[in-house]
């Protein structure tokens, strides 16, 4: 069994991948994936293996054409005591001085002599790829898993488990990114700098009033409501969900959110007649005729 929560004839597993500590499934009417955190028993905790894991799933389904929409959760319950989880951040029994640690000394970063923060390097693929992330919570976001979610497109969460808390204060370990500055922008900066300071443990309700979480669903629809949001937003304009993604992203992140927005609107300009004729003049040695093309208002 994946989990408790997950429909067998829903979904599929992207071959393509062996992988430890998560799964990937796709769609089987429904033109998404599902990655899920799948190390219940430490409430899907990730170490570095797990990092490099989900960087690898979600950079597949970044480039896949047919899919539109990616689900990221963690499977449960834990069989050690029924517990449920989305993540809960970094595993702190393999942190070392520098970082957390992998467990296998063949890894290339693993003799270089500082661990690894790299589920930094999978917030930024989630914020850049240009499709949706919803997050779907069915129990604990904690620490860098509150980060994951705070960070993804959209999140649902489970109304009986869903839980929220930071806890990087009491790990001595600060995400002054995403996982804080946006969050600041989803439910006020008084908001933020309790939930940080003071380590609260929300529920899924409260989470949502809150404006972090965009609903709660009954637990044992959790996935089946996911995957209706997946089709719902598939059926959709893929590039107006694009552009709509990178412009809401784009008030926030600067030059390089201007950057991407505008990698996207050069794509859709080099679709034009215009483009091709300036490639075209140029390939053919003479002067483009743009003269031929409006000047639209
Ligand atoms: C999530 C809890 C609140 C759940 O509480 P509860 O339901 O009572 O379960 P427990 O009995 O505590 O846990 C069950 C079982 O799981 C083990 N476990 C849970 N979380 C972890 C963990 N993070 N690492 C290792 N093991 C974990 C726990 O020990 C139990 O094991 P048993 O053997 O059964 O006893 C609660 O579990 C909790 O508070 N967990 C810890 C949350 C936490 O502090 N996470 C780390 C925060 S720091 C972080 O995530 C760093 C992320 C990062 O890499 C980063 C890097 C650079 C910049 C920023 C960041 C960033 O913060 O994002």
């Amino acid at each position: 069994m994946v989990s408790e929560l997950f429909a067998d004839s829903q979904w599929e597993p992207v071959d393509a991948f062996d992988f430890e500590d998560v799964t990937y499934h796709q769609g089987t009417e429904v033109p998404a994936v599902r990655i899920a955190f799948d190390r219940p028993s430490v409430r899907n905790a990730f170490r570095p293996e797990t990092v490099d894991e989900l960087y690898r799933a979600l950079d597949h389904a970044r480039k896949q054409a047919d899919i539109g929409c990616v689900l990221l959760t963690g499977n449960g319950p834990s069989s050690k005591d029924g517990g449920w989880a989305f993540c809960s951040g970094g595993d702190q029994s393999i942190r070392g001085d520098s970082g957390y640690e992998y467990e296998d000394d063949e890894e290339p970063a693993a003799d270089q002599g500082v661990g690894r923060l790299h589920i930094l390097e999978v917030q930024r693929l989630i914020r850049f790829m240009p499709k949706p992330v919803i997050c779907v919570v069915p129990g604990w976001a904690a620490g860098g898993g509150h980060s994951l979610h705070v960070v993804c497109d959209l999140t649902l969460a489970s109304q009986e488990h869903g839980m929220f808390k930071q806890t990087d204060a009491d790990v001595a370990s600060f995400d002054g990114g995403f996982g804080s500055a946006y969050l600041a922008r989803q439910v006020g900066q008084k908001k933020a700098r309790e939930i940080f300071f003071l380590g609260k443990s929300y529920d899924a309700e409260t989470a949502r009033e809150m404006g972090m979480v965009n609903e709660a669903v009954p637990h044992d629809d959790l996935e089946d409501v996911a995957l209706e949001w997946a089709d719902r937003i598939t059926r959709k304009s893929p590039m107006a969900i694009r552009m709509l993604k990178y412009a809401f992203n784009m008030a926030d992140d600067g030059m390089v959110g201007q950057q991407v927005f505008a990698g996207e609107a050069t794509r859709l300009g080099y679709m034009t007649d215009e483009a091709a004729e300036g490639r075209n003049a140029f390939n053919e040695g003479r002067e483009p005729n743009f003269r031929q093309y409006p000047w639209h208002y």
